[in-house]
């Protein structure tokens, strides 16, 4: 049974979840917080499930001999060190829905906290100062708010503020201008947006772009009396910037939830008139942690008890619906990159993946993922379907895909073709109705050899008595075969063998294949495939 661990704060709901589905899981919301401790246990699990407490470093991925999925309970996974799980082959998969209405509810909330000092004055007043004429507040309605990054949150922030009857302009380089308008909100630059918003909220991610975003350079270009809100990310608005600005008097308010530093117990901000912080409250009601923890566990426990793949930010999508019928096919992807895998000994520059007919209409990418794992296998031995593409991307291999409709006498097939600097390899394979994968076609030569765990691979001479010289030699050294298939391109001309294998073929068996002047070369092949 698979062993979750929730190192963070999350609804039992998702403890519940796990159970009911198989999973043994482990609730030590503290334990987050503790890297030596975490470090010590993180072994025995296939499971790690989080909120943003639990910081998952490479360390901590190194020590996770067992894991294979981080799952978020939330948004934000800048928590999670993602090229070093990817690299281990470990999904990180996050819920990009559960809190965002939460969140955007509380960007607004700031934004009418500082609009109208509200903390202060409720604090004022719980005092008995009765301060009626300390608090001046500015109206919402008619004033420009600015949304930076229109994703899932900023727009719904910018469509509440359509609602309160504020103009609303937004900058995102992936916002179209037909989404802007379907939001009721006016695309700008990030400059325009600066100079015109009054009220400017931040809704993206932390990234090398988007770091820094609100610094003394930005504040500079923004109105006199701008109020900014911050409920996304610490990081993407420098505190010290925006102190300096605050002080200035050129920015009027701040409503910050994110810090440079979390948790945030000593900050400058802290104390300033009209900053109202909060402690990363953003996602913090009960719908949405319900939302989040039901989702999590949900999403965790479907890859590790049905193999299914939602929300993963380091791999394709795999429901759980076609998770069964695309499973023989991701066997033959695999089963194709690791013959040319096993068979090529330079480095590999390009791959090509042509899917024609029935397979051109299933999740490619989750297939093209398994091709390559196939195809680095045999150089690196752990690598699988998350870190597969990424190796390949840092060895610097060019990978294209091809779709095409169905061109044959198969229903659909896969065709891997890989360059490398001396020659091009190409294999081809199907899976027939008892789901096995098949190989079809080797160096343009046509055959139906089945895939078994032990295989030899020869390439020869198109000459007489090849049959009998191959099984004369196995038979004396009790290998038995299980399959032969043989190919070739024209009468006389290259042909190849395929044979499946009971087992391993013997060294020295090998060296009198080898030997022999018709064989050209010949090649002990293994695959990961279960016994006929
Ligand atoms: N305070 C909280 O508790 C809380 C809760 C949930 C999410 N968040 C954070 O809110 C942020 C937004 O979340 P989301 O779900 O809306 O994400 P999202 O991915 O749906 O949207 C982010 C948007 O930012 C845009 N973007 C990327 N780079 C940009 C750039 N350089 N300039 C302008 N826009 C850019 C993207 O195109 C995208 O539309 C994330 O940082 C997330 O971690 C915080
Ligand atoms: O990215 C998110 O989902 C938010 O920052 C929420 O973080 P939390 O789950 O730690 O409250």
């Amino acid at each position: 049974m698979p062993r979750v661990l929730v190192s963070d704060k999350l609804s039992t709901t998702a403890v519940q979840i796990f159970k009911d589905r198989g999973v043994e899981v482990d609730y030590l919301p503290d334990l987050g917080k503790d890297k030596e401790k975490l470090l010590a246990v993180i072994g025995q699990y296939d499971g790690l499930a989080i909120r943003s407490a639990t910081k998952v470093t490479e360390k901590l991925i190194a020590a996770a001999t067992n894991l294979k999925v981080i799952g978020r309970a939330g948004i934000g996974v800048d928590n999670v060190d993602i090229p070093a799980a990817s690299r281990r082959g470990i999904i990180v998969m996050n819920t990009p829905f559960g809190n965002s209405i939460t969140t955007a509810e509380h960007a607004i909330a700031l934004m009418f906290a500082v609009a109208r000092q509200i903390p202060e004055a409720s604090a004022s007043t719980h005092a008995g100062k009765w301060e009626k004429n300390r608090f001046m507040g500015v109206e919402i309605t008619g004033k420009t708010l600015g949304v930076i990054g229109c994703g899932n949150i900023g727009s719904i922030v910018a469509t509440r503020g359509v609602g309160l009857k504020m103009h609303v302009v937004a900058f995102d380089p992936f916002l179209s201008e037909s989404r802007a308008a379907e939001l009721g909100v006016e695309k700008v630059e990030l400059d325009e947006l600066f100079a015109r918003a009054d009220f400017i909220t931040l809704h993206t991610p932390l990234t090398d772009k988007t770091r820094n975003i609100i610094n003394a350079d930005a504040i500079a270009k923004m109105k006199k009396g701008v109020r900014i809100i911050n409920c996304a990310r610490g990081g993407l608005v420098v505190e010290a910037d925006l102190i300096a600005g605050l002080k200035s008097g050129k920015v009027a308010g701040a409503g910050i939830d994110v810090f440079e530093v979390e948790p945030a117990e000593q900050n400058e901000l802290f104390g300033m008139d009209n900053v109202v912080c909060t402690p990363h409250l953003g996602a913090s009601t009960s719908e949405a942690q319900e939302n989040v923890a039901l989702q999590v566990a949900e999403q965790m426990a479907d890859y590790l008890v049905k193999g299914a793949v939602s929300n993963a930010i380091n791999m394709p999508s795999i429901t759980a619906e076609e998770a069964p019928r695309l499973k023989p096919f991701v066997k033959l992807a695999e089963v194709l990159g690791a013959f040319v895998g096993q068979v090529t000994e330079d480095p590999i520059k390009e791959v090509e993946i042509l899917f024609d007919g029935a397979t051109a209409t299933m999740n490619t990418r989750a297939l093209i993922s398994a091709a390559l794992a196939g195809l680095i296998r045999p150089q690196v031995s752990d690598v699988n379907m998350v870190s597969a593409p990424i190796m390949a991307k840092e060895r610097g291999v060019i990978l294209s895909e091809i779709r095409r409709d169905k061109s044959g006498v198969f229903d659909g097939y896969i065709k891997l073709t890989v360059k490398t600097e001396k020659q091009t390899r190409a294999i081809a394979g199907t899976c027939f109705s008892d789901l096995k994968p098949r190989f079809i076609q080797i160096k343009g030569i046509n055959m139906d050899a089945e895939v078994g765990r032990h295989m030899l691979y020869t390439t020869n001479g198109d000459v007489p008595g090849i049959i009998g010289l191959l099984g004369g030699i196995l038979g004396k050294h009790k290998v038995n075969i299980a399959n032969f298939q043989l190919g070739r391109d024209h009468p006389g001309g290259n042909a190849i063998a395929m044979l499946y294998l009971d087992e391993r073929i013997p060294d020295a068996v090998l060296e009198e294949l080898r030997a022999q002047p018709s064989i050209d070369s010949a090649k002990p092949l293994q695959f990961d495939v279960a016994e006929a």
